[in-house]
């Protein structure tokens, strides 16, 4: 029968059975692949008893060795710029831990054998860490090498890594502790050239059930049990050992092996162990160290990956088995050690301890650690299978070395301080190593046959079903010994425990009175504690209220989120219109960009052309100040033409004048000649004279007739010669006129055209308006300001000139009117003076005839005389009163023509006159 850990029973005999199955399982000869040395590495695991110890490390113990190892940020760190929590002074050996509380910080140092930063390689570790301890257990030290701290931190990147062999035979950089050892450990033993046996066991520990990973299949798995051998040492029973030839071999069984083991995706890692797992090598070494003397060198690595450490609720496990120590439960276990693990887990209270998981699994070696730590005696190396497993590494014979791993993120912080501090205790553990035990071949042989011949007895009996067989003589000889042991231990064990009571008595006494004094501290904590309480108990009923408020306030929010959802939702769809809108509006912009070059460019041509017109403008202006100059020429030579014909035409006006007056005068004269005659000659020259009178008088008259026809030639070539005048006084004021006209047209197109350009362009360009209608002002102004100059400047020429010619005109009107007049005058004075004078002589003719009359008084003499006078005098009165009427006749129609001609000269000026101040307005 076998006996559990857990087992109460101490029965004897079960336990000497136990023991021979032990020993009968250690010992058995392993056939399967024809090994050449019996043994189990489960035995050498768990139990040295045999070893030869070195004197001074069993004597004064070995610290367990602490390595620490954190892992780089993840990339998830990185993207989140993770601040770090720790530092690494790896020279040192130092982490310092950085923790802020409110504005202060707080830093931690811890100091261990060796620290491993983010940037550490694996090749580094191996090289430092775990090549000397593989040379170790090559000289027969059995070594527990495991990885602890928080899930993700690299525990098993650390044990057995990522990557496999490169292909040039040389590892990967990411390849981990158990491949490496597995190489420089058959690399040795190649080197070595000698007999060698290796064999492996790889197995889970989950949730208090022991896997074995190497099983060939999982129908053929058998549950493994742990047991003892009543000494404290612990093998598996049922559990597959292989026996391997190569590192390849291994590889592969790692990998079997690792495919099976349970795992689930954390929030920190996606494939987390849940479970820790042993992957155990032990090997034998024959060595040959005299002429027929050989030994056997048994050593053994222990590789172990815990599971995660940190609470698995806040990792997010899912499919999680698992829930947390209550340690208050745990009776068994002293309060000290209570409390401590109290504070390290949480607590589920619905959980027995029967169903907790690993990491009650994992608080039990931690327990432990704090127990051999404490040195407070008890150590529950038997609470768990884990500390059962682990017993000989945490203060037994096996060499250890705990990797404990971290996290730099500040996150991880309350993890990283637990597995420090927990790493931190454990260095101070102490273990006894010893060098196990070296036997020679001929006993090895010698114990083989004794061995093979009990298990063929034990097999038959076993097939007889007859219980177990034991040899008569072995079972006297076992059972003397027994007793003698018996007795021996019974002796011992009482004298032991006699001291040991005594022991317990002080520490008992000691305890009581630490007791009794934390129990009054308790009780003065309690106090306290109901104090907190009641002040809880407020609390709690303002936070009860606070939180009706907050669910009311919550109801509110909740309806202004809806509201604020709908409005959102609104906002939304106005957000797209908008952005439709502002989309459409860079179009707009963009069409508007594209129309504003084109009017840039509409401007610049616009400028050229401006500039051609202006130039054309200049030079029309250029040329119509040429025209009009030579207009002025041409008017200055005209007025000059007509001022010689005038000049002419007075010279013959005075000419003629002078032939009449001349004519005149010449008539007169012979008149006053035939007069005296008369009066020399009255009576024979009366006929004559008669005769003479007659001639004369139509003499006179033919004269007066063609100096009238004369004077109306006269009048009518200077009414031509006005009439001409004033017409081409017309036809040049007319050309001026039109000249003016179109340059005014010319300015005014050019001014409108250049007004209307501007006002379009003013409605086109928005942006450049401000520009346009600057430079649009400006032109303007110039343009009025040209147009106005050049307007003023015309009307200034043409008032000048018009004033130049109306003066002209006056001038030549009043010098010809005066030279009328003057002529006028002076034929009217002529005339009049020639009448006077005929009137003087015809008087005086009448008077001569009267005294003629009364000095012939003879009747028919004075008769005759009388007819002859009253005849002549008739005849006289006939011809001056017609020559009278004729002449008054043709004054008459002079005058009338003078006055006409004056008139008509009068409104030619006036008009003149009107027409210049018509132009001045
Ligand atoms: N030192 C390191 N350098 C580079 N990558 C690392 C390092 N340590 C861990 N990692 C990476 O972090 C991830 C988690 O590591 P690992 O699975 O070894 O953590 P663990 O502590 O074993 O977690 P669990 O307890 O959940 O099994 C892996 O992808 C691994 O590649």
């Amino acid at each position: 029968m076998e006996v559990d850990s857990n087992s109460t029973s101490n029965n004897h005999k079960e336990r000497v059975v136990n023991r021979a199955s032990f020993m009968d399982n250690t010992k058995s000869y392993q056939q399967r692949r024809g090994s050449l040395v019996p043994f189990s590495p489960t035995q050498i695991l768990w139990s040295s008893e045999n070893g030869i110890c070195n004197k001074d490390d069993k004597d004064k113990g070995v610290n367990v060795q602490v390595i620490l190892r954190c892992r780089p940020f993840s990339d998830d760190d990185v993207r989140a710029k993770t601040p770090a929590a720790v530092t690494f002074n790896e020279d040192k050996q130092e982490v310092i831990v950085t923790q802020s509380m409110g504005n202060k910080q707080s830093e931690k140092t811890f100091c261990f054998d060796k620290v491993f930063g983010p940037g550490s390689k694996q090749k580094d570790l191996y090289d430092q860490v775990v090549s000397p301890i593989v040379k170790d257990a090559l000289e027969g030290y059995n070594w527990t090498i495991f990885a602890y701290g928080q899930t993700g931190t690299g525990k098993t990147y650390t044990m057995e890594g990522e990557g496999g062999k490169t292909k040039n035979g040389e590892f990967h950089e990411d390849v981990g502790v158990i491949p490496r050892a597995v190489e420089q450990l058959f690399n040795t033993l190649e080197s070595q050239n000698a007999d060698y046996t290796v064999k492996v066991t790889y197995i889970e520990l989950y949730n208090e059930e022991i896997t074995d990973l190497l099983a060939p299949d999982e129908k053929s798995k058998k549950p493994i049990s742990l047991m003892e051998d009543g000494k404290g040492a612990v093998f598996m029973r049922g559990l597959e050992e292989e026996r391997v030839t190569s590192a390849d071999e291994i590889y592969h069984i790692l990998e079997k092996g690792s495919a099976r083991k349970h795992t689930a995706e954390t929030l920190v890692n996606t494939l987390s162990n849940r479970s820790h797992s042993l992957f155990t090598i032990a090997f034998q070494i024959k060595e040959n160290i005299s002429d027929g003397v050989e030994i056997i060198k048994c050593g053994k690595l222990n590789l172990v990956d815990l599971a995660g450490s940190e609470n698995i609720l806040r990792s997010g496990a899912r499919e999680c088995k698992f829930v947390y120590i209550r340690s208050q439960s745990d009776s068994s276990l002293p309060d000290r050690v209570q409390s401590r693990s109290t504070l390290w887990f949480h607590i589920d209270a619905r959980e027995e301890q029967g169903k907790l998981g690993d990491q009650q699994e994992l608080a039990y070696p931690r327990r432990v650690i704090n127990a051999l730590v404490d040195s407070s005696g008890h150590v529950p190396y038997r609470d768990s299978k884990l500390t059962r497993l682990l017993r000989d590494s945490l203060g037994g014979k096996t060499k250890t070395c705990i990797i404990a791993t971290v996290s730099l993120s500040v996150h991880s912080l309350e993890e990283t301080q637990n597995t420090l501090d927990y790493a931190y205790r454990a260095k101070s553990i102490k273990n006894r190593p010893e060098i196990n035990h070296k036997v020679t071949k001929s006993v090895a042989v010698k114990e083989l046959y004794t061995e093979i011949d009990s298990l063929k007895q034990e097999l038959y009996a076993t097939r007889e079903k007859n219980g177990i067989y034991i040899p008569h003589d072995r079972y006297l000889r076992e059972e003397a010994a027994k007793k003698v042991n018996l007795h021996i231990i019974f002796f011992v064990l009482h004298n032991k425990e006699l001291l040991n009571l005594q022991e317990l008595f002080f520490n008992q006494q000691k305890m009581t009175t630490q007791l009794s004094q934390r129990l009054e501290d308790t009780k003065r904590e309690l106090l306290e504690s109901k104090k907190y309480e009641s002040k809880l108990k407020d609390k709690l009923k303002q936070a009860n209220e606070m939180t009706k408020e907050k669910d009311y306030l919550i109801l509110n929010l909740l309806g202004s989120e809806k509201t604020l959802t709908e409005r959102a939702v609104e906002l939304h769809s106005e957000l797209e219109n908008a952005t439709s809108e502002v989309s459409s509006m860079f179009t707009k912009i963009e069409h508007k960009n594209h129309i504003e070059e084109g009017n840039k460019m509409l401007i610049q041509s616009f400028q050229t052309i401006l500039a051609q017109h202006l130039e054309v403008l200049h030079k029309i202006i250029v040329s119509s100040v040429a025209h009009q100059e030579q207009q002025l020429n041409e008017i200055e030579e005209h007025m000059k033409l007509s001022i010689t014909e005038q000049d002419k035409a007075n010279e013959e006006l005075r000419i003629r004048a002078k032939k009449i007056k001349d004519v005149f005068t010449g008539g007169i004269k012979t008149l006053a000649e035939i007069a005296t005659e008369y009066s020399a000659h009255s009576e024979t020259t009366f006929g004559n004279l008669n005769n003479a009178v007659v001639e004369h008088s139509s003499a006179l008259t033919e004269l007066i007739r063609e100096a009238s026809v004369k004077v109306g030639d006269i009048l009518n070539d200077l009414h031509c010669n006005l009439n001409d005048q004033g017409q081409s006084i017309t036809s040049l004021w007319q050309q001026q006129h039109e000249s003016q006209l179109r340059a005014y047209q010319t300015t005014q197109s050019a001014s409108s055209v250049t007004v209307n350009f501007f006002k379009s362009l003013s409605k086109d360009i928005f942006i450049v308006i401000q520009m346009v209608e600057e430079a649009r002002t400006i032109y303007d102004q110039k343009l009025s300001e040209f147009q106005k100059k050049f307007e003023d400047y015309a009307d200034g020429e043409d008032k000048q000139l018009l004033n130049k010619m109306a003066e002209l005109l006056a001038n030549s009107n009043a010098k010809k009117k005066q030279l009328v007049q003057t002529e006028v005058d002076d034929i009217r004075s002529y005339i009049g003076s020639k009448s006077y004078a005929l009137h003087n002589k015809m008087s005086n003719m009448h008077t001569f005839t009267s005294s003629t009359n009364d000095e012939f008084t003879m009747e028919e003499s004075s008769r005759i005389s009388k007819q002859i006078t009253e005849k002549a005098y008739r005849i006289c009165g006939f011809k001056l009163k017609d020559a009278f009427d004729t002449n008054q006749r043709v004054y008459t129609r002079f005058s009338s023509m003078t006055s006409s001609t004056l008139q008509e000269l009068d409104i030619a000026h006036s008009g003149s006159l009107t027409f210049i101040e018509y132009k001045t307005c």
